[in-house]
């Protein structure tokens, strides 16, 4: 089965979490977009979504469904999202789209995560894909001469800025063996806004296709 298809079978299992009178927390990409289409047959039996990201919001509201912010909403019961990988403990690599950081918050203020991927995303090591770094402009070099100290070759992903209107440093070359630990001491450093580690609070369900892992 091909990739996308993968993707859409995955975005679709997804509204099985849905429940009525939910508020979706909805996170960003090619495999969400699928989820987001499905969402919209649902709509009306929803009150809304919470969105992690312009282009998220763009889709959402042109299918009609109402979008809603976070700071109304109070706690979310359902999120879900894709990743660029994930390993056995269903820890995530996130932000191959440049979201996030508005991901991880939506991601940390829902009961349960539902991440949808299709089967490349699999991994027993989190580090291939290059991890995605939220940094403040003006300390892209501070954080990148960081990076090259634990053993990482950061890349500016030139050209790109947020939606918070900062930039991205992309991170080759590590092989993870411990996420939780290298998220919390990237958490620490200053200029970090958000890691695209996905670890101290990974996904709750991952489904690949439309079974879950
Ligand atoms: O910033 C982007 C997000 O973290 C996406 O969830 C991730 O890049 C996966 O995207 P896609 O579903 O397009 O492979």
């Amino acid at each position: 089965m091909s990739n996308a298809n993968e993707k859409r079978l995955a975005g679709e299992a997804a509204i099985r979490y849905v429940e009525d009178g939910a508020i979706v927390g909805v996170g960003t990409g090619s495999t969400v977009a699928f989820f987001i289409e499905a969402l919209a047959d649902l709509k009306h039996r929803i009150q809304g979504a919470v969105s992690s990201s312009e282009q998220s919001t763009a889709q959402l509201k042109k299918l009609g469904i109402p979008v809603l912010d976070l700071n109304a909403t109070g706690p979310l019961t359902l999120y879900v999202d894709g990743a660029d990988e994930c390993d056995p403990f269903k820890r995530l690599i996130k932000g191959g789209g440049a979201a996030l950081t508005r991901e991880k918050i939506v991601a940390a203020a829902s009961e349960k995560f539902v991440c949808i991927i299709d089967s490349s995303k699999r991994v027993e090591l989190l580090g291939k894909f290059p991890v995605p770094i939220e940094v403040i402009p003006m300390a892209r070099s501070l954080v990148g001469r960081e990076i090259v100290k634990r053993g990482g070759q950061p890349v500016w992903r030139d050209g790109v800025t947020t939606d918070n209107g900062n930039w991205i440093i992309d991170v080759h070359g590590w092989q993870i063996v411990d996420p939780v630990a290298l998220e919390s001491e990237l958490n620490q450093l200053p200029g970090i806004v958000t890691v695209g580690l996905f670890a101290r609070r990974p996904a709750d369900v991952v489904l690949i296709g439309d079974r879950e892992m």
